[in-house]
């Protein structure tokens, strides 16, 4: 059965282009090297070569609006007038105003950026207040509308839906709820909708994934006016409201209940999805747009499993359209371009464009029958089992996920390291500067041996020693020079998993990472940092802290396999990290940090289903750590993230030492572990890494004060927020300098 929104179609597709050519232009820019002209071409091309591969592959209805400079709820910030006064005041272009809110400038500190729900992408927070005025700015929606219809390509502006926009939004002024502005902002967007409709467009694309979590009954009545009251405009498009990452639950039935013309459902991650939809009934006329294939991982779909759930969807909504699960921004682009992969892992992986044709074949399918669709791939390989591995996972017991007693540990630990009150230290990555990139971009291209690259990487060890001795800091890292990337590095090092040469996802701005793909049972067939650990060690009588990721953190960040729960990789990735413990410890690495920034990022949104999560996450932890005797000292570090909800989980990892960002929220996470009776070492973060700013001495005092006074001081550690590998010599000195004499004064 045809219907007016066609049969297939994608939430969205990458923006950073097939070789990151929008990194390249926008960082370009912000040097000063390229003109706004040469960006805004840049920018043109990506966006029209997007459009004509979406035509060309044959989708139905095709997405615009969804390219970005930066972030697309920046955008929508922007399209509803939300700009802080604070950056319309400096006076510069809307260019510059725009990466003025996303980046900062001297006078002005920049948005707050954090996760996209469960995913590694950020996002730059809208600041609403009582006071902020909406007005509507259509203009980039309707440019990129224009531009594609140029090409003769119809296409569907996307936008953050306005009770999404609210939620993810923080208050402009303390104990202010943005949300209280929704029926404010409707109107913004009833304006928006008509100027749309003015230039022809025919459907909008309004995405509300905020509703894929537990919400109160109150936001789903707004939820309701809204929807109710802009399906009730005379002058509009047709209105898609497009939602991610879960299942509605309370929502579905409101959203169902306004006349809004199309609804896309999540049945990838939102496992009760079908069942919801038969309940709610959905009114004939409504197209239901089913995500079957999944826009947040790297694997072929099963089109015949696929199809057969349309089907289902097609019997309860007599309109069906199919989707991808979300926007495919969070995978990378064309996976033809991975010439060097096992071409049996290549078959079986689908990135954005492969994921496009899935799309328009299950499509297809809908109107014609499963006829045409291939059989599905056979299962994997033998040869990526690994029984070893499988067979000590078995024979696990409790006791290897538990180490000592605590007070023994931290007695063992103080006779062997020595340790003053209030010892300082940092969080792994000094800077990673141009010329290392370009060293190991050389070896990769085999034009620097292995021997030199080795060579040149323990020269860099050597002063990042030197440097931490001058500055007398108490416990040393060797700074990962060798390391691309802390979850990539350990990929390309581990068994059953694959790196790609071009498989580039955006995590923030023109920041991208490229996440390894974890197909098979994981080993590890060497270790991975000894080397470097013990040659830093060499150089020094301090002790330098081994530095690894975490089991959770690497699943995070990998794209991971779905034919077993992810329980089972993470403590394979556990069995693996707990070797490379025991091999540092070994080799006289006396303190180990086990990253876990990604603990948050993993947490479900949906309240039920986080104890589990939470077990899973833990139990690999200590996996990992618990196989070194009570002597080695354990620190984590966790960043990029509010803490207050994994707060037990933080305790229940057990690490002798945690350290976690702190600074900008000055120091409340500190107040959540005292409240929890959390009574091992904490190092809060006294230095936010994120900006260049070089604090004043006063401020690391000022900081260190109140974490004393939350923390007794023979548990307390001094240390930045997070890593510095993304800052500069100069700056990285400097606050380091400072960070010492205020450890200095408080000690005294
Ligand atoms: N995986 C991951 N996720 C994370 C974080 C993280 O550290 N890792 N941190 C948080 C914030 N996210 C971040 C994501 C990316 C970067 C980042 O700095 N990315 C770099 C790339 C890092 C990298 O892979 N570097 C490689 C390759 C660098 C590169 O582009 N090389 C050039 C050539 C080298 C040159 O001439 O400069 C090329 O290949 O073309 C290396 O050092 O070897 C970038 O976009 O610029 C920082 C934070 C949360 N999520
Ligand atoms: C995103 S957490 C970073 C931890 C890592 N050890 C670093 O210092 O870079
Ligand atoms: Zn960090």
């Amino acid at each position: 059965m045809s219907n007016p929104f066609g049969q297939s179609t994608v939430l969205g597709y990458p923006r950073i282009g097939p070789n990151r050519e929008l990194k390249q232009a926008v960082e370009a820019y912000w040097a000063g090297s390229i003109d706004a002209d040469a960006l805004e071409r840049t920018g043109a091309s990506l966006r029209a070569d997007v459009w004509q591969a979406l035509a060309a592959a044959g989708l139905d209805s095709i997405p615009s609006n969804t390219f970005s400079y930066y972030d697309h709820m920046l955008d929508t910030a922007v399209a509803v007038g939300a700009i802080p006064e604070r950056f319309r005041r400096l006076g510069l272009s809307d260019l510059d105003t725009y990466f003025a809110m996303a980046r900062g400038v001297d006078a002005e500190p920049a948005l707050e950026l954090t996760k996209w729900f469960a995913t590694n992408y950020h996002y730059l927070v809208p600041e609403i207040g009582p006071e902020t005025v909406f007005t509507p700015d259509p203009a980039k929606a309707l440019r990129e509308y224009a531009e594609a219809a140029a090409l003769e390509i119809p296409t569907r502006p996307a936008l953050i839906g306005p009770a999404t926009f609210l939620l993810l939004a923080k208050p402009a002024v303390p104990g202010s709820n943005p949300f209280d502005r929704l029926d404010d902002l409707v109107e913004v967007y009833a304006e928006i909708l008509a100027a749309l409709a003015d230039a022809g467009v025919a459907w909008v694309q309004l995405d509300e994934p905020g509703y894929v979590a537990d919400r109160s009954a109150a936001e789903i009545v707004a939820l309701h006016r809204a929807y109710t009251r802009l399906a009730g405009l005379s002058r509009r498009p047709k209105i898609f409201v497009a939602t991610y990452f879960g299942q509605l639950d309370d929502a579905l039935p409101a959203l169902l209940d306004t006349s809004i013309e199309a609804l896309g459902l999540d049945l990838i991650a939102g496992r009760a999805t079908v069942d919801q939809l038969a309940a709610a009934a959905p009114r004939p006329g409504t197209t239901i747009v089913a995500g079957l294939v999944d826009g947040h991982n790297v694997w072929r779909t099963d089109l015949r499993a696929a199809a057969a759930t349309a089907a289902t969807v097609a019997a309860i909504a007599d309109q069906v359209a199919v989707s991808t699960s979300c926007s495919l921004l969070h995978v990378p682009v064309d996976v033809s371009a991975e010439q060097g992969l096992d071409p049996q892992l290549r078959e079986r992986l689908a990135f954005a464009r492969q994921k496009v044709d899935e799309v328009v074949q299950l499509g297809q399918a809908l109107a014609e029958g499963v006829g045409q669709l291939p059989a599905p791939l056979p299962p994997s390989p033998e040869q990526w089992r690994n029984d070893g591995v499988r067979a000590r996972l078995a024979t696990l017991q409790p006791a290897d996920r538990q180490r000592g007693a605590y007070a023994d540990r931290a007695a063992a630990q103080q006779a062997r390291l020595q340790l003053p009150p209030l010892p300082t230290t940092t969080i792994g990555s000094f800077p990673q500067t141009p010329e290392l990139r370009k060293a190991r971009a050389a070896h990769r291209a085999g034009k620097l041996d292995d021997a030199s690259y080795a060579e040149r990487m323990r020269a860099e060890i050597e002063q990042v020693i030197r440097l931490q001795e001058r500055l007398g800091l108490d416990v040393l890292v060797h700074g990962e020079p060798e390391r691309n990337d802390m979850v990539q590095y350990f990929g390309e090092q581990l068994a059953g998993f694959a790196a790609t040469e071009h498989g580039w996802v955006q995590s923030y701005g023109s920041r991208c990472v490229r996440p390894p793909i974890i197909y098979g049972d994981v080993a590890r067939p060497a270790p991975m940092t000894v080397e470097w650990s013990s040659f830093a060690q060499s150089l020094t009588d301090r002790p330098v802290k081994g530095m690894l990721t975490g089991p959770v953190t690497i699943l995070a960040w990998s794209f991971v396999r779905t034919d077993q729960p992810l329980a089972e990789t993470a403590d394979q990735v556990a069995l693996a990290l707990r070797d490379e413990c025991r091999d540092l410890a070994a080799a006289g690495i006396t303190v180990i940090q086990v990253d876990e920034p990604a603990l948050r990022e993993l947490l479900p949104l949906r309240r039920s289903s986080q104890p589990a999560y939470v077990d899973w996450a833990v139990s690999a932890f200590r996996l990992a750590t618990s196989g070194v005797d009570d002597s080695a000292q354990i620190h984590t570090h966790l960043c990029y993230s509010e803490f207050g909800e994994v707060i037990h989980a933080i305790d229940a990892l057990d690490a002798d030492v945690t350290s976690i960002e702190a600074s900008r929220s000055k120091m409340e996470v500190l107040d959540d572990l005292a409240a929890i009776g959390y009574a091992r070492g904490v190092g809060p973060g006294v230095w936010d890494i994120h900006s260049p700013r070089v604090p004043p001495q006063q401020e690391f005092e000022a900081a260190l004060r109140l974490a004393v006074a939350a923390v007794p001081a023979s548990r307390l550690w001094v240390n930045p927020d997070c890593g510095l590998k993304t800052r500069r010599y100069p700056e990285v000195e400097a606050s380091l300098r400072r960070l010492t004499a205020a450890a200095a004064a408080v000690r005294s």
